[in-house]
């Protein structure tokens, strides 16, 4: 999902003209087999839809831009020169689609299980099945087709098993999970309270929806919104425009970052998200993402005999405190890494929690675990967070993790190996979009874990090396 600014978030999916009902767009069947024609004139999609949505919003939108064909779907462009700190575009909140479009009584009958995704893919299903007498009717016709997203959520076993070393596979499992449990959720709050609905909602359509409002939707006071027509523009990790959410004039508003000339590509941040985060919410990776990183779990092995008191003792500290802006949840046993950037292994390293995680683990007498309560009481309340004053056993926690590092650095290589060996030419371009995804997932993966096992040989080398 998106980020406003403040506190706005684009949460973590074109359409053919001329539709003319939705049961027609939504033959799923035929969606998912192909990639529609040439679109309509694209300058003519944007005379007809601007004009449409600042009738909604009661108020110009923008008038510097257009909406255009990308090498990455719609997109906007420069239709006159822009300077940067221009406000490019301001679109009301009234134009804009919140959860709050439910019916009343389909709203209280979701209960808390069904998360804001869940409720804004509903009211886009509820959209759809009201077909062109939708109020949004040029908003939703306007959205991309299932055949040209990419969340991992719609990979095939084949493509799924090239990330099969990432947690970004056991992501997307848990993410198809939560929403089969949504989706059955909201099938039946509509099938009992929309009684023209002759057709209960199928879980592809709402995986659709979903992944539609994952890939678009900001986080605003509402929860989360549709924000139509900013939802055109394309990302740029190094951009420095956002969506500013504006409460007191009620408004959404982006200024841009730079000059564009007309016909240039306008693009925005949507945030500091990773490839994994990119490719399970949005559907797409960057070639080379500075904001990789990799989620590691580890555990404490069954056989420990001071397991229970070592997991009870790390609960209670909660080593770890991430604020995580993604589906990627957080618990105590579950770290992320970034690239360690200093050669000379300065900067930050690899996470004080799972520095002290490991620090636990290597503990062998209940003795060694009261003291390092008692320790970190006596400090910031966080355990383990100093080094051993036995240098050994800060060595061999630390070669714990690095042993667990390069296991995931051999796994890495191994399904890179795999995915280059079978690259023939002969491949669907769906099958080519995603395996080039893949690369980018597995080779940023690898590149934060070298960064990090290097950290760690570094620091193991130096703590015996030093007097
Ligand atoms: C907010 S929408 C942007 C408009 C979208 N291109 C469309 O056709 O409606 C986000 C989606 O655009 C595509 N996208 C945006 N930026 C991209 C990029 N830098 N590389 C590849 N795809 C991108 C992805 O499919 C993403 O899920």
């Amino acid at each position: 999902m998106l980020l406003c600014q403040p506190p706005v978030k684009l949460f973590r999916f074109q359409q053919r003209r001329n539709v003319r009902s939705l049961s027609n767009r939504f033959s799923f069947t035929r969606l998912l087999s192909s990639v529609p024609q040439a679109q309509a004139s694209l300058d003519k999609e944007c005379i007809e839809f601007l004009p449409w949505l600042e009738q909604i919003g009661g108020a110009k939108i923008a008038d510097s831009l257009s909406i255009g064909k990308s090498t990455y779907g719609r997109s906007l462009f420069a239709s006159k020169v822009i300077h940067a700190g221009d406000c490019i575009l301001k679109v009301p909140f009234k134009a804009q689609i919140t959860p709050d479009e439910l019916p009343p009584y389909i709203r209280d009958s979701l209960t808390n299980e069904v998360g804001n995704i869940g409720k804004l893919a509903a009211v886009l299903l509820i959209e759809w099945k009201t077909g062109q007498n939708s109020k949004w009717f040029p908003y939703i016709s306007r959205l991309p087709w299932p055949a040209e997203m990419h969340n991992t959520i719609f990979w095939s076993e084949d493509e799924f098993n090239m990330i099969r070393c990432s947690a970004v596979h056991k992501e997307t499992i848990k993410q198809k999970a939560q929403i089969e449990n949504e989706f059955s959720l909201v099938a039946h709050a509509l099938t009992q309270h929309i009684p023209g609905l002759t057709k209960r909602p199928d879980l592809e359509e709402f995986m659709y929806a979903y992944a539609l409002v994952g890939s678009r939707a900001w986080e605003t006071s509402k929860g989360i919104s549709l924000i139509p027509f900013a939802d055109f523009i394309n990302h740029d990790g190094l951009s420095a425009s956002f969506v500013l959410c504006d409460e007191d004039s009620q408004l959404s508003r982006i200024s841009a970052d730079r000059n564009y000339s007309p016909g240039d590509e306008v693009l925005i941040n949507y945030g500091e998200f990773s490839n994994a985060t990119l490719m399970l919410d949005f559907g797409f990776t960057l070639p080379y993402n500075i904001h990789d990183e990799v989620q590691i779990q580890m555990d404490v092995p069954n056989e420990d005999p001071l397991r229970n008191m070592k997991l009870e003792l790390l609960q209670t500290h909660r080593t770890r405190r991430v604020k995580d802006i993604s589906i990627f949840h957080s618990s105590c046993d579950t770290f992320k890494i970034k690239e360690v950037k200093s050669a000379k292994g300065k900067g930050k390293g690899i996470p004080q929690s799972l520095r002290a995680f490991a620090r636990v683990l290597c503990c062998t007498i209940p003795q060694e675990l009261t003291d390092l309560s008692k320790e970190a009481a006596k400090n910031d309340g966080r355990l383990a967070r100093l080094p051993f004053e036995d240098r050994s056993r800060e060595l061999e926690a630390h070669k714990i993790i690095l042993s667990h590092i390069n296991r995931l650095i051999e796994d890495h290589s191994a399904c890179i190996k795999e995915m280059e060996a079978s690259n023939c030419h002969s491949v669907s371009q769906r099958f080519a979009v995603k395996r080039q995804m893949a690369r980018d997932l597995l080779f940023g993966e690898l590149r934060v874990l070298r960064s990090a096992a290097e950290w760690l040989d570094r620091y193991c080398t130096k703590l015996f090396s030093t007097p």
